[in-house]
């Protein structure tokens, strides 16, 4: 009876009582379902890569990458995009196939460069001509071969957060369309001896809804190959499309399927090559927070409550900006419940506040809830994408652990960091001792 009880009002995820997770591997903890992880991989494979010929689909480890994670991910068949060589480094550990790695950033090091070329990555997206140099001098040196796309910034403004906005005129990434700047990496990479230009790569911003954005980009990409293909003679064989399929957070977010936008994509690539003359190329999609996003929970302790009478209550809970820096980034909003109280009815409205020496610390200002005591567990939701790879150590907070949820079963995929990890690399002079 009392388990049954409790079945009923403790909020479950992926088939686990997530009170008993907060339990059994302590708080905050963030819980990620491989059932959803493969499920929005399937989605990808069956209405993208089944449906389109020619195409393929990397998921871009920054949004949450471990171990595990990388695994799940070579099972259902897709890329790894990473953006550094810590991430490679991950990737090389879990024995990824490097042949299915895409290497990204706008400003990679040389030894950066130097570990994805000796590894044999799949791709680098080479960012601008520094990184070109770089890479001509490497690929000499080592005698190897390798693939490359250039990032370009095709101008095209989506909607989302001006933080989170990638593919716009002003910005850090990638080569500018306008002026010759194109032309001229294009010119140096067809005359390397190692390096073989497959094509372009844009990525217009994160957490977005319209796949109008898309299609402009497309226009812009298909006028530059036709471009090239009249002055230079060269013929764009891989387009990569990038991320930033939206995800469901809260109220008002109206998350898409991914054939809404490929579909898009494939139907405007073929229109535009089509009157351009041009070979369709192969197409790359590399979505992170579309893949993770809802398949991840974190769970809190909640601490003190405290009500200012007429103006609000803080609850607090055991963790906050350290584990989720994205309200105070970003402004995000999250949903949650109060995860031993599921079934309650919510007839107050509380901010859940962190617990860091910090204003900007709130997870979310407004949140329904029934009535709060210490000790009762939050849950946040969606929280795959872009928390625990996040994650820092402000006010020394060791990071959560991460647990692996499915079908009723947990496994620890990311250990909880103790307060040793925390000066493990600190060292005192000589002279301070
Ligand atoms: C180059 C690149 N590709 C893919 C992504 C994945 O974005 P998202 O997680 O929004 O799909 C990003 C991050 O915004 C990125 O910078
Ligand atoms: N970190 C951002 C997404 C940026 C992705 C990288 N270009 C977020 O949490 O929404």
């Amino acid at each position: 009876m009392e388990i049954a009880e409790k079945v009923r009002t403790n909020f479950e995820f992926a088939g686990c009582d997530t009170v008993e997770l907060a339990k059994e591997y302590g708080t905050p903890l963030y819980v990620v379902s491989e059932e959803k992880i493969r499920e929005q991989c399937r989605e990808i494979t069956q209405s993208f890569l089944k449906k389109h010929q020619n195409t393929k689909a990397t998921y871009a480890s920054k949004a949450f990458l471990t171990l595990a994670m990388c695994k799940i991910i070579e099972e259902e068949g897709l890329g790894l995009d990473v953006v550094s060589g810590g991430e490679l480094f991950t990737a090389v550990h879990a024995d990824f196939p490097m042949e299915k790695i895409v290497f990204h950033g706008n400003n990679k090091s040389y030894e950066e460069i130097y570990m994805a070329v000796s590894h044999g990555v799949g791709r680098i997206v080479v960012d601008n001509s520094h990184e070109l140099d770089m890479l001509e001098d490497i690929t000499n040196e080592l005698k190897r071969t390798v693939k490359i796309l250039f990032r370009v910034s095709p101008g095209v403004k989506g909607e989302t957060h001006e933080y989170i906005l990638t593919g716009q005129k002003d910005s850090k990434f990638g080569i500018p369309l306008e002026g010759d700047g194109i032309l001229q990496v294009v010119k140096k990479a067809t005359n390397s001896q190692f390096l073989k230009l497959m094509g372009f790569h844009f990525h217009l911003g994160s957490q977005l809804f319209d796949k109008n954005a898309y299609i402009l980009a497309i226009k812009a990409l298909t006028n530059l190959m036709k471009e090239l293909k009249d002055k230079l003679s060269y013929e764009t064989q891989e387009l990569n499309t990038g991320g930033g399929f939206g995800i469901y957070y809260t109220n008002g977010d109206k998350p898409k399927s991914i054939a809404y936008f490929t579909d898009a994509i494939m139907e405007e690539l073929k229109i535009q090559c089509n009157s351009l003359q041009h070979t369709v190329p192969s197409v790359v999609i590399e979505p992170g927070r579309w893949i993770i996003g809802n398949a991840g929970v974190t769970l809190y302790t909640i601490g003190a409550v405290k009500e200012i009478p007429n103006v609000r209550t803080y609850v607090s809970v055991d963790g906050g900006l350290p584990d989720n820096p994205r309200p105070a980034l970003y402004k995000a909003k999250y949903e949650a419940v109060i995860a031993n109280k599921n079934n309650q009815p919510r007839d107050r409205v509380v901010t859940i506040a962190g617990k860091c020496c910090e204003t900007g610390d709130i997870l979310i200002w407004d949140l329904e809830t029934p009535e709060i005591n210490s000790g009762d567990i939050l849950a946040v939701l969606s929280t795959g994408a872009y928390n625990y790879s996040m994650a820092s150590n402000y006010n020394k907070l060791p990071k959560p652990a991460v647990v692996l949820v499915n079908k009723g079963k947990s496994d620890l995929i990311v250990k909880r960091e103790k307060y040793e990890d925390l000066i493990r690399r600190d060292i005192i002079p000589k002279h301070l001792l």
